[in-house]
């Protein structure tokens, strides 16, 4: 090994958690090396949460524009939906966004950068080794920050058509004259809605249901949102995909459906295997790496953050991984994960759901209101969904909440915020909310709460 090559930390991905991470060892004056296989920003930025919420916010337009009539707006003339156009904007702003992170890592003083993919091999006391496909890197200290990738299931024929994952639909430049989707989760249903409001015609074969991580009736609610819009929605799982004379036909159960193109959205695969097979770590049966409260891994000298950790799905957990990294007196135990879904109108999710709240042996008490009750979504044309809230009887601790709704996704914070901070759902009921807000009723229907 030559001296050139031997660091004190080395951080292999360059996601949410990976650049934050490098960047601080490099300014402890370690020296630091960075690996990235494909583009700085992972995930998130090149073909997740970014570009679908800028290419989201174009459909949003869309549905303003349509639904204009319905508030005395009137558009005179040809309202054109240019999908290319809202395509280009996307890879604009990602493109900025991407370049403004890279020159923000070359500017990083002690912190060296490789591109490819990194094969790990731990040796017991360490250095560990780092493989590259024309060198090797060691370094006492390595941290993954590998993510996931698109799941691709093993239906019959599927492997014989062109389908699209995420990546492949974000670089389409013609909108898909008919997307089937197979998958009803987040990626399913946030995707059906863009398209569909583009002008695609829109299927999702949805497995159990779509958004099956929620409550039935919260499932129902979405399901409801999507087929009002026009997405047609077959139950079951898909069973066989074949190439068809006017695109890809897709089966599920008696049901086959004939689109241009179809979507892969079943779930997400770890990134493990690509660290070849010296890397010794623990692993889970659904891949992820296993680690303690501090994200080290079973293997001393070595950390996993972020989605391969399986301690978290999402760029907001997976760049706090790194935040707590950091920070030697924190950890990750007393988390409260938090997520939406940003179907429109958005899902805001914290805590237990009802049915995880009846088998928790706790006495539970709920509170909830109908969007069409609360007197901002009237008057703002939005009443679609619910805003619900969970408590323990006992402790008067709030331990779950939905919010499916106009700014549902800003204000299930407003309830994880209390949760991570402990405070009991009196402290909240006794505020004061200023109308008319969505928030408002946050207060409000704590004061009529009901045994579950
Ligand atoms: C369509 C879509 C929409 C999403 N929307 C949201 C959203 O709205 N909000 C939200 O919070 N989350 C969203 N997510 C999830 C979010 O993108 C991920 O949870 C997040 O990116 C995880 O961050 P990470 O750092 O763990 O992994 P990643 O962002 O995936 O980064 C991992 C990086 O490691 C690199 N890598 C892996 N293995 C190696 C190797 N061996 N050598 C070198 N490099 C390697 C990869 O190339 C990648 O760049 C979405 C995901 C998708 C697919
Ligand atoms: N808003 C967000 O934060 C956001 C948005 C998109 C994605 N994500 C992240 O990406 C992850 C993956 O999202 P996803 O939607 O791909 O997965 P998911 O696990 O949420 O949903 C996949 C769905 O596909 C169904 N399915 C599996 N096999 C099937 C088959 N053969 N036929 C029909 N349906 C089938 C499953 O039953 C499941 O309901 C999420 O867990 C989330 O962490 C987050």
């Amino acid at each position: 090994m030559s001296e050139r090559n031997e660091f004190e930390a080395i951080v292999i991905g360059a996601g949410q958690a990976g650049p934050g991470i490098a960047a601080a060892k490099a300014q402890q004056g370690k020296r630091t090396a960075l690996i990235e296989l494909d583009r700085v920003g992972g995930t998130c930025l090149n073909h997740g949460c970014k570009p679908t919420k800028a290419l989201r916010a174009s459909a949003v337009i869309a549905r303003h524009v349509q639904r204009g009539p319905e508030y005395g707006v009137h558009v005179d003339g040809t309202v054109r939906i240019e999908f290319g156009e809202a395509i280009r904007r996307v890879h604009t702003m990602i493109d900025t966004m991407r370049r403004s992170l890279q020159d923000w890592l070359d500017g990083v003083d002690g912190l060296e950068q490789f591109a490819g993919v990194a094969r790990l091999e731990t040796v017991p006391g360490g250095p560990h080794l780092v493989h590259l496909d024309t060198q090797t890197l060691s370094a006492p200290e390595v941290y993954l920050d590998l993510g996931g990738r698109a799941a691709v299931p093993p239906i019959p024929g599927l492997s014989e058509v062109d389908f699209l994952t995420e990546v492949e639909l974000l670089n389409l430049s013609d909108l898909p004259e008919h997307l089937v989707i197979v998958g009803g989760g987040y990626i399913g249903c946030e995707f059906a809605q863009i398209f569909r409001r583009f002008g695609s015609t829109v299927t999702i074969f949805a497995g159990e249901r779509v958004a099956a991580r929620e409550d039935a009736d919260i499932s129902e609610l979405v399901a409801g949102i999507l087929t009002d819009e026009g997405i047609r929605i077959v139950p079951g799982r898909t069973s066989s995909v074949a190439a068809h004379a006017d695109g890809v036909a897709v089966t599920a159960g008696e049901e086959t459906v004939v689109g241009s193109h179809v979507l892969v959205a079943t779930g997400r695969t770890s990134n493990v295997d690509l660290l070849g097979d010296a890397h010794g770590l623990a692993v889970n049966a659904r891949g992820f790496i296993e680690i303690d409260d501090r994200f080290a891994t079973s293997v001393p000298g070595v950390w996993a953050l972020g989605d391969v950790n399986g301690h978290g799905a999402f760029t907001h957990t997976a760049y706090q991984d790194s935040q707590i990294l950091l920070e030697p007196s924190r950890s990750l135990a007393g988390r409260v994960t938090t997520y939406a879904m940003f179907t429109d109108p958005p899902l805001g999710r914290v805590g237990m759901t009802v049915a995880e709240a009846r088998t928790s042996g706790r006495r539970v008490l709920k509170a909830e209101v109908p969007m069409s009750s609360v007197s901002r979504a009237i008057l703002d044309g939005e009443t679609e969904g619910v805003m619900r809230i969970l408590v323990d009887a006992d402790s008067e601790e709030i331990i779950g909440a939905t919010i499916l709704g106009l700014h549902g996704d800003d204000l299930i914070q407003i309830l994880s915020f209390a949760m991570q901070a402990g405070v009991r759902y009196p402290q909240i009921r006794d505020a004061l909310p200023i109308h008319p807000t969505m928030a408002e009723f946050i207060p409000s229907i704590l004061g009529s709460l009901q045994p579950l």
